[in-house]
């Protein structure tokens, strides 16, 4: 018999006060994620159409956007949190005065999925509250990714998936109507180390960087090319089913900075959408960067930062950093694919 989340968060935490509340935390955000799950199933007219309002990033709010972050708000009020920073608000909410915790939150990701019945989630990212933050709820996002105390996202998709790290591995548990809760699909799940897919938003081609372009070249070129081996594609356009698919079997994920306007650090936000990533794939033996420094050591400046996000199978990353890196391999890499060893696979 598999096991529960409770019994799995009650072993994480053993007689860790922070930890617990870390785990009360989780527990509330899946009340809230099962909720959110049945609005979604319900469906009904209008989830996917335009709210009517923008949020801090000037992104077109849809209905649902609203629907979760009023969802995880409440879960949150409900918890041992004493700040609350949304992706659907310019400024963190101040929640209970002493509370020792403080969650960032992605309240739906893959907005643009929703009226398609395309796999969306809502992604989160719990960090320590220090005495210093609280005079200044801006700097309490300010901290670094490594720093979290635990992170994770729901799918709701053809099932509704919980992938969540303590730090100590990452795990994916799934919610089951007939027990009433989430329970393990998959313990300390680890990441392959050899890509056979990658994931990118190839319509922006012509804005990226030579060395993206370059690397997707020689991606494209297959057997053909210095890879010497064929890739697959995939671009589900939801952050979550993306980066569940990399931990299930592998690739690489890019969202680099482009030439487009407001695009330098491309799309993702760095609190709520890259470090808790990052965290879960880290936790799960991967790699996670802007191209070349780490995710998690990014210093974030406020809570709405966006940065450049590659992520996946470790050797894979790895070699995005040195096409980044070293554009004097690149200016010799031969037009004939010269087998470099560089970029070979
Ligand atoms: O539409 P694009 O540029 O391909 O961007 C897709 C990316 O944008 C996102 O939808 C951004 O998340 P939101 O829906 O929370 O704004 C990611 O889930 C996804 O990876
Ligand atoms: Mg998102
Ligand atoms: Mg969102």
């Amino acid at each position: 018999m598999a096991s529960s989340l409770d019994a799995h968060l009650g072993s994480e935490c053993g007689d860790d006060p922070l930890k617990q509340e870390v785990a009360e935390t989780i527990r509330n955000l899946c009340g809230a994620a099962i909720k959110l799950r049945n609005t979604i199933a319900a469906g009904g007219e209008g989830l996917g159409q335009a709210h009517g309002g923008t949020n801090a990033d000037g992104d077109i709010q849809k209905e649902l956007d609203v629907v979760a972050d009023k969802v995880f708000i409440k879960a949150a009020k409900a918890s041992p949190l004493a700040f609350f920073g949304s992706e659907e608000q310019e400024s963190a909410v101040r929640l209970k005065p002493d509370a020792r915790l403080a969650m960032a939150i992605d309240p739906l990701d893959g907005s643009s999925n929703i009226s398609t019945n395309v796999s969306i989630g809502t992604i989160f990212s719990i960090l320590p509250v220090e005495e210093a933050h609280r005079a200044n709820p801006d700097i309490v996002f300010t901290q670094k990714g490594s720093r979290q105390l635990g992170a994770g996202f729901f799918i709701y998709g053809p099932q509704l998936l919980l992938v969540m790290s303590m730090g100590n591995g990452t795990h994916v548990f799934i919610f089951s109507p007939s027990f009433g809760g989430f329970i393990e699909l998959s313990s300390s799940i680890v990441i392959v180390d050899k890509a056979k897919e990658f994931a990118i938003n190839a319509s922006n081609y012509r804005h990226w960087d030579q060395p993206i372009r370059s690397y997707v070249d020689d991606l494209l070129a297959g057997s053909e090319g210095p890879r010497e081996r064929d890739f697959n594609m995939r671009w589900v356009g939801s952050l979550v089913a993306d980066c569940y698919r990399i931990l299930s079997r592998g690739g690489v994920f890019l969202y680099p900075g482009d030439g487009r306007k407001g695009y330098a650090k491309g799309r993702l936000r760095l609190m709520y959408e890259a470090n808790p990533i990052a965290f879960c794939v880290e936790h799960a033996g991967g790699k996670a960067t802007d191209g070349t420094t780490p995710i998690l050591d990014l210093e974030p400046k406020g809570l709405h930062d966006r940065t450049p996000l590659v992520f996946g199978s470790k050797r894979e990353v790895e070699r995005v950093a040195r096409y980044i890196a070293d554009p004097s391999a690149l200016a010799e890499r031969s037009p004939l694919f010269g087998k470099r060893s560089l970029f070979r696979a």
